[in-house]
């Protein structure tokens, strides 16, 4: 029994951002009607941070992109049929970004809740020379002055809207430092963030690794990495894990677009000019949902906002209305989670510190005593990733067990292979992927008599195309990704 009356919501309403340069903390507010109130913080550390005019203006452009796009936390919990943007608007390339961005990275939550969102997000875009004056300020509620927004006068910062804005944003961080790359790189405590800090370094590239949030995990795993760290905090509204108890609408947002806006606001305060990223190329693909005659329904891509066309409309979207030259772009989109499991085998530094496991990973609730769960999609596709490429004996001592000798979790292993079942809805790789990995598997001494491994050779294998289990075409680098062009030639050359 539900005692939130979410239908009784009318609009999601975005009150508020403030970025204290003294503290270095940033408050994103937001509100239900007028009653319901949420206030999001974070921590970035470095402060006290001084921030001159231009550089100023580009933060307060980002705390906005990041505002409007954390939303999606608070906005879910109700889906109200309007949304009210107070202070100035947006133009038409942020609705149309934002749109995308709640839509697409919505769409796992509105499949599981049995809502259609499509074309149902309003966000209302002003048109240009639309009142001025709202500088992000002081959030609701606080004392008018208790938190010193950063930001140009009144009226001087350009709406993220605006097509004119992208000619006036002049190139901001090659003025203020050396021109040498500087990277901020997220890392998430699982292999694919640590091939990509190991390419950089290799290629050179001056790197911080940053991440969000407070997992022990992470900060190991950075601190294995030997570089200098950052360490974002950030503390949703405890209004929204109230709300859920009392049976607001609940599921997955697009978590990877939040901490995008979080470290592109990052990268301009501590004087980076890129934001890396370490999505790879199957994140792009959805589960595809059949019907009981086996035709695809639907496509729902768990894991939007780490894809393509998250990426390029999001680093587009920065360079054009944030800071002309701040790049944003993930270094392993070339390539397939088998490419890069292949990467990670190469070497061991991390093997007693990583997990791909996302109960780490956990806001609420106790923290897991093991690293891995040896039980979710993800420990079972990142297990059967690997195989191919690591010795036996090492990958049984990173998870403590043999997964592809545990009859009964053959199922598990079926729904990664698509066989019989969708992909699951977890940030794990494609169905063609987990087939021609346990193809190979199957032609191996050390592994053909595994149980599951003797299943799929004796009864799955036999109605498949020979022809679409094979390993070689899936480790290929693809064109489509925005790495700069002269660190692909240097990365393309160690991968
Ligand atoms: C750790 C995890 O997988 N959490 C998912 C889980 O949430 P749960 O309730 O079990 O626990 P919490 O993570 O503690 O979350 C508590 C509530 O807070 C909401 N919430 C959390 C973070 C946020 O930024 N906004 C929020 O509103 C959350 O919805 C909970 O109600 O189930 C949830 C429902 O399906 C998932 O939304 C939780 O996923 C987290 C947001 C999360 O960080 N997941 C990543 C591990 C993850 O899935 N990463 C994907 C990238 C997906 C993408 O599109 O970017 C990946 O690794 O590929
Ligand atoms: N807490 C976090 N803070 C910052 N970035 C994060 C965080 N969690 C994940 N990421 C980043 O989001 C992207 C997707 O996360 P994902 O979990 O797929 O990567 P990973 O942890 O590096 O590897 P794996 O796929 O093995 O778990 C990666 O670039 C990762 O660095």
């Amino acid at each position: 029994m539900s005692d939130f009356d979410r239908a009784a919501v009318r609009a999601f309403r975005f009150v508020d951002c403030a970025f204290a340069p003294e503290s270095g903390e940033a408050r994103l507010v937001y509100a239900f009607d007028h009653t319901d109130e949420f206030v999001e913080s974070l921590r970035f550390p470095g402060a006290p941070f001084v921030l001159d005019g231009e550089r100023a203006a580009a933060v307060a452009r980002a705390l906005r992109l990041l505002h409007l796009i954390a939303g999606v936390s608070y906005y879910k919990a109700a889906v109200p049929p309007e949304i009210v943007i107070e202070g100035e608007g947006i133009g038409a390339d942020t609705a149309a970004l934002l749109q995308s961005v709640y839509e697409n990275g919505l769409g796992e939550f509105a499949y599981r809740n049995g809502l259609s969102l499509r074309g149902r997000i309003p966000f209302p875009s002003a048109p240009v020379g639309a009142p001025a004056g709202a500088m992000p300020s002081a959030p609701v509620g606080a004392p008018s002055g208790a938190m010193p927004s950063v930001g140009a006068p009144s009226g001087a910062m350009p709406s993220p809207g605006d097509p004119e804005e992208a000619s006036r944003l002049k190139p901001l961080l090659q003025q203020q430092r050396q021109p040498q790359e500087r990277a901020l790189v997220a890392i998430g405590g699982g292999k694919d963030s640590l091939v990509s800090i190991e390419a950089l370094r290799a290629a050179g590239v001056e790197q911080t690794v940053a991440w969000i949030g407070s997992s022990p995990l992470i900060a190991a795993c950075a601190a294995r990495t030997g570089l200098p760290t950052l360490n974002v905090q950030r503390t949703l509204s405890p209004r929204l894990f109230e709300l859920n108890r009392a049976g607001a609408l609940n599921g997955h947002i697009p978590v990877t677009a939040i901490n995008s806006a979080i470290l592109v606001l990052a990268a301009l305060l501590t004087g980076h000019d890129q934001v890396v990223f370490s999505n790879e190329r199957s994140a792009s693909y959805g589960s595809r949902i059949v019907d009981a005659d086996g035709h695809v329904t639907d496509e729902v891509n768990h894991q939007w906002s780490k894809g393509w066309d998250f990426e390029r409309d999001f680093a587009a979207h920065v360079r054009r209305h944030v800071a002309a030259d701040l790049r944003y772009y993930s270094l392993l989109r070339p390539y397939s989670e088998l490419a890069v499991a292949r990467q990670f085998a190469k070497q061991d530094r991390y093997d007693a510190h990583f997990s791909s496991c996302n109960r780490n990973f956990h806001i609420l609730g106790e923290r897991p005593t093991q690293r891995w769960c040896g039980e979710c999609p993800k420990c079972r596709f990142v297990f059967l990733a690997l195989a191919p490429f690591m010795p036996k004996p090492r990958l049984m001592a990173i998870f403590g067990r043999n997964l592809l000798d545990e009859p009964d979790q053959a199922g598990g292993f079926d729904a990664l292979m698509e066989f019989r079942d969708h992909k699951p809805f977890e940030c794990v790789g494609e169905g063609i992927e987990a087939r021609a990995a346990m193809a190979a598997l199957a032609a191996s001494p050390a592994w053909s008599e595994d149980a599951l491994v003797r299943r799929f050779r004796d009864e799955i294998a036999p109605l498949l195309e020979v022809a679409d289990l094979s390993i070689a075409p899936l480790l290929q680098a693809s064109d489509d990704h925005g790495i700069p062009d002269g660190l692909w030639g240097r990365l393309r050359a160690n991968f």
